[in-house]
């Protein structure tokens, strides 16, 4: 790949350095940042302290712009630019994404108080970078967008349709894991609630007269664990009882149930049927009614962008990150994020990286190592790897071109895919 103009491959590097000092220079308050939105975590939709200490964050540093409450009462968005190149000039809008919401009874179980480091400590390094090289050869804006709502909802979705992608060239964000790793393959999710209305009655003077919606969320739960067993090996359905009754000796008259319902592509109507069958037919055996409601969004898988991964890598070993090679992690399903849906309108990567703790997500280990400053130093060497890349972005000619080319041979063949696959409902069910 040939780089910009009268620039070198030194001056590449003098500025991705660069980038790593102005990153380095900041990571006193990144660590503080970090870790008050760590100390007080709050869950999908409800992250105003996490909001608004992002938002005191962005405005304490000089040159920013910065709007709060931005299409969502917990999203905002923080932009810097556009700057070099020459008026005129097209601008390349370079965006870095903050998640920052947490998992109900267990915190930061998934890091995102360190996806919020990572998001900012990037743009602080690129913006360090284009301020002090004056002659940067192309006209660049930073944007920052603070997307709540991650593990439930789906905000990066809300913003999507409220149109707080448009105009971004690029969108870089990281996740916490167990491991170095470029791209893993996250699944569609779509969640379902159901709710089973029966009747209450004395549990051992009249029995009869009640209808069960406890026996109703058992059997619907026992239906899907027996339809696991015919599912794809990559496919993935669980779930809990949210409301299973209030007393032994009351029949319970009311039931929930929560499932997600996952698999490797966007065509999720297959699973989608088969899992309401399950539901309602454990309405019919036990005479409740059923109300079946599916989310509002969806999740897409996540649609890869070679490119930027092969740059995000090369980027990462000069920073000594050593990505797994283990062939079972790399090809195993790992959970879901709205980002994928994100990844269909911008290009863009998704990294996981290694928190220096072997815990797992979603649990209280997990988020101890979360907020522990070991996990400060492979933070930042993630967010200098995202911003390294986005340099290579900016001054290397063609690889833009190249960046947005794979991204809309990606889409148009996916949607190809959709097209091609049987309608939804329960009609089209295979057996
Ligand atoms: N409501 C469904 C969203 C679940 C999102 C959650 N995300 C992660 O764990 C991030 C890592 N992929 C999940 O997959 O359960």
């Amino acid at each position: 790949m040939a780089i910009a103009g009268d620039m070198g491959r030194e001056n590449l590097n003098t500025w991705k350095n660069k980038v790593n000092h102005c990153i380095d220079e900041a990571k006193e308050k990144l660590f503080l940042l970090s870790k008050d939105i760590w100390s007080s975590p709050e869950i999908a939709y409800e992250e105003k302290l996490a909001h608004d200490r992002l938002v005191r964050f962005f405005s304490e540093e000089k040159g920013w712009q910065v709007e709060s409450h931005y299409k969502l009462d917990t999203a905002f968005r923080a932009t810097w630019g556009p700057f070099g190149g020459k008026d005129g000039d097209n601008v390349v809008n370079v965006g870095f994404l903050c998640e920052y919401d947490a998992l109900p009874g267990i915190g930061h179980a998934c890091g995102h108080n360190l996806i919020a480091e990572v998001g900012a400590a990037a743009a602080i390094g690129l913006k360090g970078v284009l301020e002090s090289e004056s002659n940067s050869p192309v006209r660049v804006k930073v944007t920052v967008l603070g997307t709540p709502a991650e593990e439930d909802g789906g905000g990066k979705i809300d913003l999507i349709l409220a149109g707080a992608f448009e105009g971004m060239d690029v969108v870089f964000m990281a996740h916490p894991s167990q491991e170095d790793a470029v791209y893993l393959p996250d699944m569609a999710v779509h969640d379902v609630n159901v709710k089973y209305h029966g009747k209450a009655s004395h549990a051992a003077a009249y029995p009869w007269e009640g209808v069960n919606a406890l026996d109703a969320a058992v059997i619907a739960y026992n239906n899907l664990s027996a339809l696991r067993q015919q599912l794809k090996p990559d496919w993935r359905l669980h779930g809990i009882i949210k409301h299973g009754g209030l007393k032994p000796n009351i029949i319970p008259a009311y039931s929930e149930l929560e499932f997600y319902l996952r698999t490797p592509n966007r065509d999720l109507s297959c699973l989608r049927a088969k899992a309401e069958m399950c539901f309602r037919s454990a309405a019919m055996a036990t005479g409740c009614q059923v109300d079946i409601m599916f989310a509002k969004h969806e999740y897409h898988n996540i649609l890869r962008n070679t490119t930027l991964d092969q740059l995000y890598e090369e980027n990462g070993r000069t920073l000594g990150m050593q990505f797994t090679t283990d062939q079972n992690v790399l090809n195993t399903p790992s959970g879901s994020t709205d980002f994928g849906n994100v990844s269909y309108v911008v290009p863009g990567i998704h990294p996981y990286f290694y928190i220096g703790s072997d815990a797992l997500n979603h649990t209280e280990e997990y988020t101890a190592a979360s907020g522990a400053e070991e996990a400060q130093f492979y933070t930042l060497r993630t967010a200098k790897a995202l911003a390294m890349t986005a340099v290579d972005v900016l001054l290397r000619p063609d690889l833009l071109k190249e960046v947005k080319e794979e991204f809309a041979q990606g889409v148009f063949c996916e949607q190809a895919v959709s097209k091609s696959a049987p309608p939804a409902g329960a009609a089209s069910v295979p057996h």
